[in-house]
């Protein structure tokens, strides 16, 4: 396997249960084969995408007084500004050479799962840049409604009710994250230099790319391929979360960035399930021997983050 799948989503949106199995199948054979996957026809509008980008920019670009005062290192619950180099996605490698911004699903401070501290339950960081906060929200539940449709396409694909996922995907946990990898001009010697291998931990991630190449995907043979910018295409693919709940079925594989020779956008909306849902093998599979027990996923998510930032001393 040397290029990703591409795949239009438009069938599971069809009133006729033909054409949204049809793509569940192609959904199905991707997610076990790869766990990668381009998706087309995705129905989020190219203007707002583009918004999210300029966005990005935009906020990227203010100085880092503006943008400290946001770090991630001041909220308990997985959002804001991460500075540059201080994330290591692979532990084991160096540090990551991007800078990202976290969103996580929108509470206000008085919500009663906030003030009742709930985990991943917060309110988010929002910089002074007129418009931001309503394009960026606008964009987060486009991305949610995308992946609660492919979830749609993951039920028939497993031989569940159609809306399997649904009651776990009413408030779930959710990351919309944009990521600036700064053009490297030749000086890294690290081929994963931007972001080290690593797989995602949720069930699945949106990723919208600019046109600067850098992500890479290993596949079944362990060799690095590219996954190119395809213009108007989500790279999506399957986290750590649906991989243990599909008992291993859908495989969540590592993937890394190399540092890009121009200066690289990107913005990846990470889906998890409601931070209260069991993720139990059993409700997927109940004619297989479970190789997990069952987490929560709250639990879950709180034990991959704290493991990769080292500054997270807060438990969730
Ligand atoms: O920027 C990219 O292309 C991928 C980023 C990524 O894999 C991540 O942040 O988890
Ligand atoms: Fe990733």
């Amino acid at each position: 396997m040397k290029t990703l799948p591409i795949i239009s989503v438009a069938g599971l949106r069809s009133q006729n249960p033909e054409e949204r199995a049809q793509v569940a199948r192609q959904l199905g054979i991707a997610c076990r084969e790869v766990g990668f996957f381009y998706v087309i026809d995705h129905g989020i509008d190219a203007e707002s995408i583009r918004a999210a980008f300029d966005n990005a920019q935009r906020f990227f670009a203010l100085p880092l007084a503006d943008k400290q005062p946001l770090s991630i290192k001041l909220s308990p619950h997985n959002r804001g500004y991460v500075a540059m180099a201080d994330e290591k996605l692979n532990p084991a490698s160096g540090a990551d050479m991007k800078e990202a911004f976290n969103i996580g699903t929108d509470f206000p401070a008085d919500h009663p799962d906030v003030v009742a501290g709930k985990p991943f339950r917060g309110v988010n960081f929002w910089p002074e840049v007129p418009g931001w906060r309503e394009d960026m929200l606008g964009y987060f539940d486009a991305c949610l409604n995308l992946g609660r449709l492919i979830h749609r396409g993951f039920s028939i694909d497993l031989g569940l009710a159609e809306d399997f996922f649904d009651p776990h995907l009413t408030a779930p946990i959710a990351t919309l994250r944009m990521l600036r990898y700064p053009a490297s001009a030749g000086q890294s010697d690290r081929e994963d230099g931007a972001a080290g291998a690593h797989t995602d931990y949720g069930n699945l991630t949106l990723l919208a790319t600019d046109k600067v190449a850098g992500l890479q995907v290993a596949n079944r043979q362990g060799e690095w391929i590219e996954a190119p910018h395809v213009p108007g295409a989500f790279v999506c693919n399957i986290g750590d979360c649906l991989m243990r709940w599909s008992n291993d079925t859908y495989v969540s594989t590592p993937h890394r960035v190399r540092p890009p020779e121009q200066e690289r956008y990107s913005i990846a909306f990470f889906l998890e399930v409601n931070p209260d849902s069991i993720v139990d093998p059993r409700d997927i599979l109940p004619a297989e021997q479970p190789k997990y027990p069952p987490i929560i996923c709250s639990d879950y998510l709180a034990y991959r983050l704290n493991a990769t930032y080292e500054y997270r001393t807060q438990k969730q």
